[in-house]
């Protein structure tokens, strides 16, 4: 494998025959057929991306990536722009939502600053994955460079080189980033060709006179970048390098033929700009919840995706696909350990 990120590279086969295993598997087991419903589906689904009937979920890998965003500049966060960076350090600190269900997981959490306002320096337990300290107002013109979105791709897909040598068998992306749905909604917006009003929502609390402003702040940067015509140059001119570093995490898992399972709405815009880019790589994510991000259901049925769980979260950071890895890891035990009808004695139908 070359060492060069590719983005255009296509992704790994899903290894068709061990998910036929696990169904089959499944078939077996000592409960009426479809009873354990999406239970069955994620072990089927697992078996397929993993590449063997009995898939298991023990070495998770979580990347947060945080970076600042020049749109903050047009007020359409309820937050200060400075929370990003004090929240890297609460990440690294251990005091962060991530932080702790990342320990109750037993998952390494891998936490990657790509710049922010108030640049703190070196920090213990952060990689430091310098772009600038945030991106340009996309009101004002194109969010990164070619350079920048490059550097930011490619940084999402060292992580995912990292993962792998730690033998990862699940990457998850989160992020942070004050401001970054005001940006994610601008991609989603341009990717799905939808208006700006059903997508934006609340973020981290604006109230319906913030969030009209965001729609208009919103309207105004898909006017400006009208122009731009594939998913890499939306992504560049509207989008940032956390979420661009996401968008590269998902196109590097699916070449590498690593599952990744998406967080909340900003993850989910970010993965929705890889499959416009790479088709293929669809086949890798599966879907932690629904945000209560008001357009994150727009943006899951757009990528034809059912998720686990549906609790009301909308804090990022990866917290939701976090909450999802325990039911992922339930659906492989019971696939793994659960007799079947043979082995019990116990009548099928
Ligand atoms: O993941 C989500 O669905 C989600 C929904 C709303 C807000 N967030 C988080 O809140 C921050 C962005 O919110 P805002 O209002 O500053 O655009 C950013 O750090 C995200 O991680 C995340
Ligand atoms: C405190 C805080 C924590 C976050 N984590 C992800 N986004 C966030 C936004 C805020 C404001």
């Amino acid at each position: 494998m070359s060492d060069i990120f590719d983005p255009t590279r296509p992704a790994a086969r899903v290894d068709t025959g061990a998910a036929e295993a696990a169904r089959l598997r499944q078939a077996r087991l000592t409960k009426p057929p479809g009873s354990l419903g999406r239970l069955e589906d994620a072990a089927i689904a697992l078996a397929g991306l993993q590449g063997r009937p009995l898939p298991t979920l023990e070495r998770v890998w979580i990347s947060v990536f945080a970076a600042d965003h020049g749109v903050a500049a047009e007020g359409v966060s309820a937050f200060p722009q400075a929370v990003t960076g004090e929240m890297v350090r609460n990440f690294a600190g251990g005091g962060a939502a991530i932080s702790v269900l990342a320990r109750q997981l037993g998952a390494t959490l891998d936490v990657v600053h790509l710049g922010s306002v108030n640049d703190p320096g070196a920090i213990d337990g952060v990689r430091r994955d310098w772009i600038a300290p945030m991106t340009a107002n996309f009101c004002a013109g194109p969010a990164m460079s070619e350079l920048q979105l490059r550097t930011a791709l490619e940084a999402g897909a060292a992580s995912v080189a990292l993962a792998r040598a730690a033998g990862a068998e699940l990457f998850i992306g989160g992020e942070m980033g004050i401001a970054n749905t005001t940006s994610a909604t601008a991609l989603a917006c341009a990717l799905l060709d939808a208006a700006p009003a059903e997508l934006a929502g609340a973020g981290t609390g604006l109230d319906a006179a913030g969030i009209r402003h965001k729609i208009r702040v919103v309207e105004r940067g898909l006017q400006r970048h009208a122009g731009a015509a594939t998913a890499m140059e939306r992504l560049r001119c509207l989008g940032g390098f956390e979420i661009a570093a996401l968008s590269g995490a998902c196109i590097a898992a699916a070449q590498a033929g690593l599952p990744v399972l998406v967080d909340g709405f900003i993850g989910t815009a970010a993965a929705l700009a890889a499959v416009q880019a790479n088709a293929g790589v669809r086949d890798w994510l599966l879907f932690s919840h629904r945000s209560r991000e008001h357009g994150h259901a727009r943006l899951l049925d757009a990528l034809q995706a059912r998720p686990l769980l549906d609790l009301d979260m909308r804090l990022g950071e990866a917290s939701g696909a976090a909450t999802a890895v325990p039911l992922l890891r339930l659906a492989c035990a019971l696939h793994a350990e659960m007799a079947t009808f043979e082995q019990a004695g116990v009548s099928a139908s």
